[in-house]
């Protein structure tokens, strides 16, 4: 069964067309990339898919469930936001465990420190999140994201600001994820060369229109990712 299936999905923002007819599928277990200039229509679809907003047109599954049952798709998803705020004062523990507890898990305590340990902050988890850096603050959403073992993660630019050691900590950690939980992970990001890293298929977006999907192998050929983007994106300014 598709992780994530979208057929004809579309979003208007009054006369503006968002996305426009979306049509792809995705498998479980596999890390794919949702690739496209600025305005392309990433958060867009990510928010549609997280059911934030609703299709003008089209349909989607996600997890095996309807869009039309929002409630049901979000106990089974995890987010992490574009911008995602933290309580400043709670440590990186409490604030895992106050999550897990809106998600009535009676684990909370073990989830939220397997968790922290997962992402590699075992070792902070009783610092106040007001010490952490940007790249642990990240892990430590991703951690949130996890917390009620999503079938699908959605990671809008989690390496957004980071440096190069932080970006290949939140690799690790995002292809950990895909392998051992067997979760669809949907990265958005503007750095090919981490989507070479981690991503087994992409999604290239542009102008709202989706310009491929497909295995990496098959999307470069015989180029590398960064050809076939600027290809495809480019043509779509012929247009
Ligand atoms: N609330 C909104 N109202 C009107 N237009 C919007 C709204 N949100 C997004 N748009 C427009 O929809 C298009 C897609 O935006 P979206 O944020 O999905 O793109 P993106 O690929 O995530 O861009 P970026 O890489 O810059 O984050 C853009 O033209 C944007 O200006």
């Amino acid at each position: 069964m598709a992780s994530i299936e979208a057929r004809g999905l579309s979003k208007r923002y009054g006369a503006r067309n968002a996305l426009d007819g979306l049509t792809f599928a995705t498998d479980p277990g596999e890390v794919v990339g949702l690739l496209g200039p600025n305005g392309a229509g990433k958060t867009t679809t990510i928010r549609l898919l997280t059911t934030i907003l609703e299709p003008t047109a089209g349909t989607f599954t996600v997890a095996g469930i309807p869009g039309d049952r929002p409630t049901e798709i979000r106990r089974r998803i995890g987010v992490l936001p574009e911008s995602a705020g933290y309580p400043p004062r709670q440590t990186g523990a409490e604030y895992l465990r106050y999550a897990a507890r809106l998600y009535s898990r009676r684990d909370a305590r073990d989830v939220a420190d397997r968790l922290l340990t997962d992402v590699g902050l075992g070792d902070r988890a009783g610092s106040r999140i007001s010490s952490y850096s940007r790249g642990m603050k990240q892990r430590l959403g991703i951690a949130r994201a996890l917390i009620n073992d999503p079938a699908v993660v959605f990671l809008d630019e989690p390496t957004l600001g980071l440096d190069p050691a932080g970006q290949r900590e939140i690799l690790a950690t995002i292809g950990e994820i895909a392998v051992r939980r067997n979760a669809t992970v949907v990265l958005s990001t503007h750095t090919l060369t981490e989507v070479e890293q981690v991503c087994g298929s992409v999604l290239i977006l542009d102008h709202g229109k989706l310009r491929t999907a497909g295995p990496i192998g098959e999307v470069v050929g015989a180029g590398s990712l960064s050809d076939a983007f600027l290809r495809l994106t480019e043509e779509a300014d012929h247009d």
